[in-house]
């Protein structure tokens, strides 16, 4: 058997009186960066909230190190190693940068070794360690979201759509710093609407529509196979250049 760090198997979740997920299978292989594609309201942010515990499942199992975590409260769900970027970043705006990752940190100890691996993969936090965190760009912010999120080791990172409302150049730092992550064996589910981003990174793919998977395989695969991706993205030939 695969060696998967997360399982869910048929799940389904309700958000208030709606039915949102209808049977997700989904695995992601440890030590990989999957990729959650899929277009807009096919429920790829639903399944992160619902690994995470923030909606309601109905039906079905998530197990995590082979453990079940359906019904777990959520902040024992992060304790077991799962951390979560939501697409609003989550980050205190009229707080510096350094009291952003003090709050990160268990306990509010950070560990110097870390930081600095920290200010490598993400030099900007280090220039504006004392400045408010609202004041940082929407790139930067995005990056202290997800240095908050691994200031402490984790063994799973899910992180909503990091890439939205970014200029290039901002992408291509992120894309370095995920680069990073994988190389230290973080497994991480990304959800993106950036086909470019998703397939420079991606090593598994999962595809959604209308709240379940409906592919799963290689992005290397999905990535040759121009068929494949206008059938299941609807992406033209915008997204090959
Ligand atoms: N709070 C809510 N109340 C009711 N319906 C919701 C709520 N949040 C999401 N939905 C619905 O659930 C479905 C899945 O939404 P979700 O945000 O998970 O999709 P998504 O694939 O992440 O898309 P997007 O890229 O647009 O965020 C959509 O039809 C959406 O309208």
């Amino acid at each position: 058997m695969a060696d998967n760090i997360l399982e869910l198997s048929d799940v389904c979740a309700d958000i208030d009186q709606y039915h949102i997920l209808h049977g997700v299978d989904l695995a992601l292989p440890r030590g990989e960066l999957t990729v959650l594609l899929g277009r807009n309201g096919a429920g790829k942010s639903t399944t992160l909230r619902t690994i995470m515990g923030l909606t309601k499942v109905t039906r079905g199992e998530l197990r995590f190190q082979g453990q079940s975590i359906r019904g777990v409260p959520t902040p024992a769900i992060a304790r077991r190693g799962i951390a979560f970027v939501p697409e609003h970043m989550g980050i205190f705006s009229l707080l510096s940068v350094r009291e952003n990752m003090v709050l990160a940190a268990i306990g509010g100890a950070m560990d110097e070794a870390r930081l600095d691996w920290i200010f490598n993969l993400f030099p900007p936090l280090k220039r504006f360690w004392d400045k408010p965190a609202g004041t940082l760009s929407g790139g930067q912010k995005q990056m202290l979201a997800i240095a908050r999120a691994v200031i402490e080791p984790r063994e799973l990172l899910l992180v909503d759509e990091p890439t939205k409302g970014l200029a290039p150049a901002i992408i291509n730092d992120l894309a370095d710093a995920f680069e990073e992550l994988k190389a230290q064996r973080v497994a991480i589910l990304l959800v993106e609407q950036n086909f470019n981003f998703s397939r420079r990174l991606g090593q598994s793919v999962a595809v959604m529509s209308d709240g379940r998977i409906v592919h799963r395989g290689r992005m290397a695969d999905l990535a040759e196979d121009e068929a494949l991706q206008r059938e299941l993205l609807g992406l033209g030939l915008g997204a090959h250049q």
